[in-house]
């Protein structure tokens, strides 16, 4: 099979409720046989867009395709598409073969029974529950909870499954655990993933490819690589949460900041002059020590322990907080005084610029 034809493809699709654009005439071309996760603030339009690919609602315009056919008009049950949702809505009634069964003893076609007991002990499997078929849903963990609702899509072999936030009602552990297994079990299946998440931890973890929406648009869609390195707007940086962001003034190849003037040669055109450095390439400087690049001014608040990394806070003259972020791997951190003063520099070349006045 070959993994380079779009697996669903969207063509203006535009979803108004009253006067708000929830989605806003969004083009997508989704490749075959991969992991996509689609990243967005609250209210962006996530939950919406997966309910217009699933058909549980339609678009005010534009079309829907999937496998290479207009699905537009296509009820729900009819498209073949899997939808896992956040809450898991497992059938409490049921014991947890019965729930995996409930598309294949319910769906358009009949399944012979022997042909149900093999494909739900097979689905049961893939997700680490065997041995669990008779309990119900209220004998099991959120974890595996989590996996019957996956379970009870996969039976149906579906060739597109969308996540609506999969991981959010698991507890910060299991999600980094739930994490590996859903990359492996899709890994394991000619299917592709959509999972949409308000996290971008969870986003750039997860995905092959990212899809950042922001007010109903695809702001940006790339490698986790492509977005983390060079995110499109300001908009995104800020929304990566990797960035410190500063406000300033882009004028003739100069960007000047709460940090002096600096040279600016490229930039990127933005709605607004932004000057952004990642918190990892932000270093921390005694003041009077000789600095790779730009200068600013910082009192030392406070640092977290984020098991990896550690991440440093500092205050800038104008109350703005900046962050250092020290991966454990380049060694042990220095030790700072708190309430001190220190200088923040960083190689000029890792800086992206974004600019108003920048020529196409
Ligand atoms: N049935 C509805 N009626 C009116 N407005 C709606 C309806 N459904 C969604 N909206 C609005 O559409 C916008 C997009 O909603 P959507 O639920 O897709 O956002 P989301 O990105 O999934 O947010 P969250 O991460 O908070 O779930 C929001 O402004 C929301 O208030």
């Amino acid at each position: 099979m070959t993994h380079s034809e779009p697996i669903f493809r969207l063509e203006g699709v535009t979803r108004r409720y009253a006067d708000l654009t929830a989605l806003d005439q969004i083009d997508f071309v989704a490749q075959n046989n991969g992991y996509i996760s689609l990243l967005g603030p609250s209210g962006s339009g996530k939950t919406c867009l997966l309910r217009i690919i699933a058909g549980f609602e339609k678009p005010d315009a534009g079309r829907v395709w999937f496998q290479g056919q207009d699905i537009t008009d296509l009820p729900a049950h009819e498209r073949g598409i899997g939808f896992v949702f956040q809450n898991f809505a497992l059938f409490p009634h049921l014991t947890i073969f019965e729930n995996v069964a409930f598309g294949l003893r319910n769906g358009e076609t009949t399944v012979a029974e022997e042909e149900i007991t093999s494909r739900v002990a097979e689905a049961i499997t893939m997700v680490g529950l065997a041995g669990l078929e008779d309990r119900s849903p209220d004998q099991i963990s959120g974890g595996q909870k989590q996996r019957v609702a996956l379970a009870r899509t996969l039976v149906l072999q579906p060739k597109l499954v969308l996540l609506d936030e999969p991981l959010g009602a698991l507890d910060a552990n299991l999600r980094d655990r739930m994490q590996t297994e859903l990359r492996a079990i899709r890994e394991r299946l000619d299917v592709t993933f959509l999972h949409v998440t308000g996290s971008e931890t969870e986003a750039l973890a997860m995905g092959d490819s990212v899809a950042v929406l922001d007010a109903g648009k695809i702001v940006q869609y790339g490698t986790p690589d492509e977005i983390y390195d060079t995110p499109d707007s300001s908009d995104v940086a800020l929304f990566l949460n990797r960035f410190n962001l500063f406000d300033g003034r882009l004028e003739s190849g100069t960007f000047t900041g709460p940090f002096g003037k600096v040279p600016a040669p490229t930039a990127r055109a933005n709605p607004k002059d932004v000057y952004a450095i990642r918190y990892d390439r932000t270093q921390i400087f005694d003041q009077g020590a000789p600095l790779p690049g730009p200068a600013l001014p910082v009192r030392y608040l406070a640092n977290e322990y984020l098991g990896s990394s550690i991440v440093f806070l500092f205050e800038a003259a104008d109350g703005k907080t900046i962050e250092v972020d020290h991966h454990l791997s380049f060694g042990e951190p220095r030790e700072l005084e708190i309430g001190a003063d220190y200088v923040l520099s960083w190689d000029p070349a890792h800086a992206i610029i974004f600019g108003q006045e920048v020529a196409a």
